[in-house]
């Protein structure tokens, strides 16, 4: 897996995921979300340039401007709940792209015990086509790979990028063994810890209940 790793670059990114790691800040939900997702916006820009384009004629009152456009059939696919503002932020720059949707939550059998619950599943065919998969949080990094194993019932996608705000180095780490050698992932930032919840450290909390609150344990 080959990972960019955007917080390398000094750039107005850094902002927002000041903004969304403030406890302060956090309060004001609607923020949140808008802020994940002008950093799903971010990370689908970069993404972007290495995508293929095809040379295309546009027609202007005044002539006629070549211009080179993306030339893939996308697929982006989020992992419910926290991937939905992801989710919107890619989809808000890959306006014609198909979507997906899959939920992936945490079965807590103690308080540091848990395993992974891939449940509902909508998606169109994945067969050639590059698929884009959104989750804020990458903590473990097993929700990445049980839904990455979801999906393989899908169709065989042509490119897998995984788009992420928050990773930590273990989940990272994880990802390099399970994953193929093919699949991108384009992170906004990388912590080096997990605390005995798997949550990350210093990370920003639980991104779903902050986009969306609390919700009962079952
Ligand atoms: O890398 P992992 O250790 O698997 O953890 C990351 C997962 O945890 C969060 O979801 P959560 O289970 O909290 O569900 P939610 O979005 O419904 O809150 C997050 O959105 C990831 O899906
Ligand atoms: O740090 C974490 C880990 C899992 N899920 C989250 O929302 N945050
Ligand atoms: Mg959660």
């Amino acid at each position: 897996m080959q990972v960019f790793n955007l917080e390398e670059k000094n750039s107005i990114l850094n902002k927002f995921i000041a903004e969304v790691r403030d406890v302060k800040m956090q309060s004001d939900k609607m923020r949140f979300r808008r802020n994940i997702e002008r950093i799903g916006e971010i990370l689908g820009y970069e993404l972007s340039k290495t995508l293929i384009y095809k040379e295309t004629s546009v027609i202007s009152p005044l002539g006629v401007s070549k211009i080179s456009l993306l030339d893939e059939e996308l697929v982006i696919c989020s992992i419910l709940r926290a991937g939905l503002p992801l989710h919107n932020g890619l989809l808000n720059y890959f306006d014609n792209a198909e979507n997906s949707f899959i939920s992936a939550y945490r079965h807590h059998s103690s308080k540091t015990e848990f395993e992974i619950k891939v449940e509902y599943l909508a998606s169109p065919s994945l067969e050639g086509k590059t698929l884009i998969l959104a989750d804020p949080m990458l903590a473990t990094g097993l929700s990445f790979i049980n839904v990455f194993n979801a999906l393989k019932a899908m169709g065989t996608p042509k490119n897998i990028h995984l788009v992420s705000v928050i990773g930590s180095k273990q989940g990272i780490e994880t990802l390099q063994k399970e994953l193929p050698d093919h699949v991108k992932l384009w992170i906004a930032t990388v912590d080096n810890d997990l605390d005995e919840h798997g949550y990350i450290v210093p990370g920003l909390g639980d991104a779903g209940d902050l986009c969306f609150g609390t919700k009962l344990q079952h």
